[in-house]
């Protein structure tokens, strides 16, 4: 299978190389394409065109700054990356970090360490496996980035 990762350089961490370490240890036989942009808000495009060039599916690691206006760029490009699944019928798992989670920065790091890798795993199998690769986790209260809340009985 061949997987986009798109990642920014407005980044903290290294998100991207995360991703692909664990891409490459889920799926030996991965074809990885990165594509790294400045910011979120160009995010969309980068896993449009990842896709157009055969993607079957793709992770993007984005980091929003603590500002109302970081915000505001988040929800945008949010919205833009939906609007890509839809339009092409591909996964594209939306992974980011936001700076305002932790005050402290090995917290910050820990977050998206983990959270890269549950999300670039969950690809993965959804783009291997397909939609029901995740049932046996289904209402389990996983989490990205902590710890699982786990599922209430
Ligand atoms: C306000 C702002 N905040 C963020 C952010 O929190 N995280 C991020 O990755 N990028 C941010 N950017 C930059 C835009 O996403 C984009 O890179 C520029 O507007 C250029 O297209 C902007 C402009």
């Amino acid at each position: 299978m061949k997987y986009g990762v798109a990642d920014t350089t407005f980044s903290r961490v290294d998100m991207g190389a995360i991703a692909i370490k664990v891409i490459k240890r889920e799926d030996p036989d991965a074809e990885i394409i990165r594509y790294t942009v400045p910011g979120i808000k160009d995010l969309p495009v980068a896993a449009r065109r990842l896709i157009d060039s055969g993607c079957d599916g793709v992770i993007t690691l984005g980091w929003v700054g603590k500002t109302m206006l970081d915000k505001y760029s988040y929800l945008a490009a949010s919205i833009g990356l939906i609007i890509v699944q839809v339009l092409t019928s591909k996964h594209v798992i939306d992974v980011t970090v936001h700076e305002d989670e932790a005050d402290d920065e090995e917290k910050l790091k820990e977050i998206a360490i983990d959270r890269a890798s549950k999300h670039a795993r969950n690809l993965v199998l959804l783009v291997k496996e397909g939609k029901n690769a995740l049932t046996p986790y289904a209402g389990k209260g996983l989490r990205q980035g902590y710890k699982d809340a786990g599922s209430i009985d």
